[in-house]
């Protein structure tokens, strides 16, 4: 298995309940966002949903420097522009087996309020629209299947 760093982003959005501070994302204010925005710190950012999200530019030098690879676990339109500019990074578009099964799952997690699951699963639709432009589709039914699946093709791209 190649050596992955997960990077961790900085969103304006809420932590949700068990979600920690500089571990599942960097929770900032909209006006500390904004002054990083302006101070070119992020490789990549979007506004998703209702909140903005980013990645930093030092969580990928720091995770590039212990020598692993990156994964980035960001939206659509943070996924095409990174393509653009790192060509070279792999696009892998992780999808539900169905719209149903996505919101079955929205709801059980208890994190949206009406308005936001609509928002999401419109948003979903419109990121499943544009899926032909990753470069690898993978189907998350069962995890332990998709996590597989996923290790494959991370082998796979390492080997080539
Ligand atoms: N294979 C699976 N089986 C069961 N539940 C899953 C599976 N994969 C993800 N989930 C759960 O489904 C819910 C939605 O996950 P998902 O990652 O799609 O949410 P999200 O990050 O909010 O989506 P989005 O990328 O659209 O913002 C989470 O509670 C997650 O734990
Ligand atoms: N363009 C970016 N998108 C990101 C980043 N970090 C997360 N995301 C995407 O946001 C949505 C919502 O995430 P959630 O945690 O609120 O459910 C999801 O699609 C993530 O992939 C980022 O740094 N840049």
């Amino acid at each position: 298995m190649p050596n992955l760093g997960l990077t961790v982003s900085a969103t304006t959005r809420a932590p949700r309940a068990g979600e920690v501070d500089g571990v599942n994302y960097h929770f900032l204010s909209e006006d500390e966002f904004s002054r990083r925005i302006a101070n070119g710190d992020f490789v990549e950012w979007a506004q998703v949903h209702d909140h903005r999200y980013g990645t930093l530019v030092q969580e990928v030098e720091q995770k590039l420097s212990s020598g692993s690879s990156l994964i980035l676990e960001i939206d659509v339109q943070g996924a095409l522009n990174v393509k653009e500019r790192f060509p070279d990074s792999i696009l892998i578009f992780i999808e539900p087996p169905s719209m149903e099964v996505l919101e079955q799952r929205l709801v059980g997690r208890g994190s949206e309020t009406e308005e936001s699951l609509r928002l999401r699963l419109a948003n979903a639709r419109h990121e499943m629209s544009l899926a032909d432009r990753y470069d690898v589709r993978l189907v998350n039914d069962d995890l332990d299947a998709a996590t597989d699946e996923l290790s494959r093709v991370l082998r796979e791209y390492e080997r080539n």
